[in-house]
């Protein structure tokens, strides 16, 4: 069923390469199918053809009326006037994907066509090679058979969630941001590594299968995080240590507090969205 569909990405940044990259390595969709266009950097749009053998337009040259499926994938403060300008040249039954943080599937459709089929996604960058955790929310008019073309499309990029829209902010909190604060772990692993006298690739190779090691077992092992970590931890050993530094410095908190802010951030950007609507 993918491998008929034609993909306009709207936004060529990060995350639009990242569906891209994850796209094309599942071998599911072939890259002359998928088209990619942004306001006005050709130099990227070249660099995403020959990188990916994708098709870079300029927005003017985009025809949208031949694609299937149209991406959004631009800042949450461009997504009202990405609407408008494409509003009138969609048919209804293509299917408008959002990526969007914090926009809801619901502001979507009010500023498309009325029956326009709409899903909304949370990716994160780790779709760049098939292992992002991904959650969507179908809209109101989007059919059974375009539900699993999402579905097919997604899991090119890892592992799907399907949730009720209430849940999409802590989902971003956790899965959309989430990878940034593993990278800030490694940065601290590494800093850590150095300066125990480790070079710093050497320090980010250990760190980096310590962490895998550790994200693997929680997968297969039937053992839930706080066993896995009693395990680990001897009395009076080294883990012991390491952990009363964690709760002295408030590690676990900061933890908690990330996915909270970033969760509160994207309940903001809705009720931006919001605000901005309801001032015109
Ligand atoms: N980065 C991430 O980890 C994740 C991001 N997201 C969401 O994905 C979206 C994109 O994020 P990201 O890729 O990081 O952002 P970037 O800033 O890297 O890219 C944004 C892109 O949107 C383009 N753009 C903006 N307005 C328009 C328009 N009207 N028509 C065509 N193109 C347009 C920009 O083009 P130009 O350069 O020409 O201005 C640019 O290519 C955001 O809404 C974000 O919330 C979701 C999950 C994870
Ligand atoms: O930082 C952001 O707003 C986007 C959404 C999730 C990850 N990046």
């Amino acid at each position: 069923m993918l491998n008929k569909q034609r993909i306009a990405l709207i936004g060529a940044g990060s995350m639009a390469e990242a569906m891209i990259s994850g796209m094309i390595r599942s071998k599911r969709i072939p890259p002359n199918q998928i088209l990619v266009t942004n306001r006005n950097n050709s130099d990227r749009l070249a660099e995403l053809e020959k990188t990916y053998g994708v098709r870079g337009n300029q927005r003017g040259d985009l025809n949208l009326k031949v694609v299937d499926i149209i991406i959004l994938a631009m800042k949450p403060k461009d997504i009202m006037e990405a609407l408008r300008s494409i509003k009138n040249e969609l048919h209804p039954h293509q299917l408008v994907i959002s990526v969007v943080a914090g926009i809801a599937t619901s502001i979507i459709e009010d500023h498309l066509l009325e029956g326009q089929q709409v899903i909304r996604v949370m990716p994160n960058t780790s779709s760049m090679i098939g292992e992002s955790a991904t959650a969507f929310v179908s809209g109101k008019n989007t059919s059974a058979a375009s539900v699993m073309v999402a579905e097919e499309l997604l899991a090119c990029m890892g592992t799907i969630y399907r949730l009720d829209e209430g849940k999409m902010d802590i989902f971003t909190g956790i899965a959309g941001s989430g990878p940034a604060y593993v990278y800030y772990l490694m940065e601290h692993i590494e800093r850590a590594g150095k300066e125990g006298g480790l070079d710093a690739k050497t320090a980010r190779q250990i760190g980096v299968q310590t962490i895998l090691g550790a994200a693997k077992m929680m997968m297969q092992e039937n053992e839930t995080p706080a066993e896995l970590r009693e395990k680990v931890t001897s009395p009076n050993g080294t883990t012991a240590a390491g952990l009363e530094a964690l709760k002295v410095h408030g590690g676990g908190k900061a933890i908690f507090q990330a996915i909270k802010g970033a969760e509160q951030r994207s309940k903001e950007l809705s009720w931006q969205i919001q605000e901005m609507i309801s001032e015109k």
